[in-house]
């Protein structure tokens, strides 16, 4: 696995991490091209060409717990969560718990924890138009995606679309998976979809959330 040394460069430029808190607070998602360290996004896009390589990925399903089930129709990614493994996912790691602590001054949000997978759409998956977390559940608050793809080409598919809060076939952004850009958005109110990819496409999707009880049971992490 390729080695990375974390003691390179932060993994936010310096002025993301106050726009992403900005646009979050006023109008609910950000997008942001050029902001993760691009040292970091080639090792972690190693990384997960690595697993995908070696059949180390498990196909994404939709539905937590006794309801999870595979829906190819629905979601085409095969994923792996973040486990701390690498130097690299520590410093993605690290640099989320750093925007976790920002979130939570601004917006006041409780996020507790975050989880995130590494994602791999093969040529032709998609993942349908969709929200991260239903309304009152109260999961998964704030939605990550942080793209590694270089070079991704103008006829390659695989945009991520985000729709409007309040007129969910209204299409407010188009974000091209290109390596070093990031998309962050409130989970229960921002609908988005993945478009058909016409090349394997590679990220990280993540999810601040908050500790949600449901009747004396705790939601389980994933
Ligand atoms: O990869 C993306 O652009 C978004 C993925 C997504 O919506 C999800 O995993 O929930
Ligand atoms: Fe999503």
């Amino acid at each position: 696995m390729m080695a990375f040394n974390a003691s390179s460069s932060p993994v936010f430029t310096p002025t993301a991490q106050v726009a992403i808190v900005d646009a979050l607070v006023e109008q609910g998602w950000y997008v942001g091209q050029n902001v993760i360290d691009h040292e970091l996004c080639k090792a972690l896009h190693h990384e997960l060409l690595h697993m995908a390589e070696h059949d180390a990925l498990e196909e994404a399903g939709i539905g937590r717990g006794h309801q999870h089930h595979l829906r190819k129709d629905i979601r085409g990614d095969a994923i792996h969560w973040l486990d701390r493994e690498s130097e690299a996912q520590r410093h993605y790691l690290n640099a989320m718990s750093e925007l976790q602590q920002s979130l939570n001054q601004a917006l006041f949000l409780g996020l507790f924890e975050y989880e995130a997978h590494f994602a791999h759409y093969p040529a032709g998956a998609f993942y349908q138009r969709h929200l991260d977390s239903f309304r009152g559940r109260a999961n998964r608050v704030v939605s990550t995606v942080c793209y590694l793809n270089p070079d991704w080409p103008a006829d390659g598919g695989g945009e991520m679309v985000i729709y409007h809060p309040d007129a969910p076939h209204h299409e407010i952004d188009r974000v091209i998976p290109e390596a070093g850009t990031f998309a962050c958005f409130l989970s229960e109110t921002i609908p988005h979809e993945v478009l058909p990819t016409h090349r394997s496409r590679a990220s990280i999707a993540g999810w601040f959330r908050r500790n949600a009880s449901l009747g004396g049971v705790l939601d389980p992490a994933r």
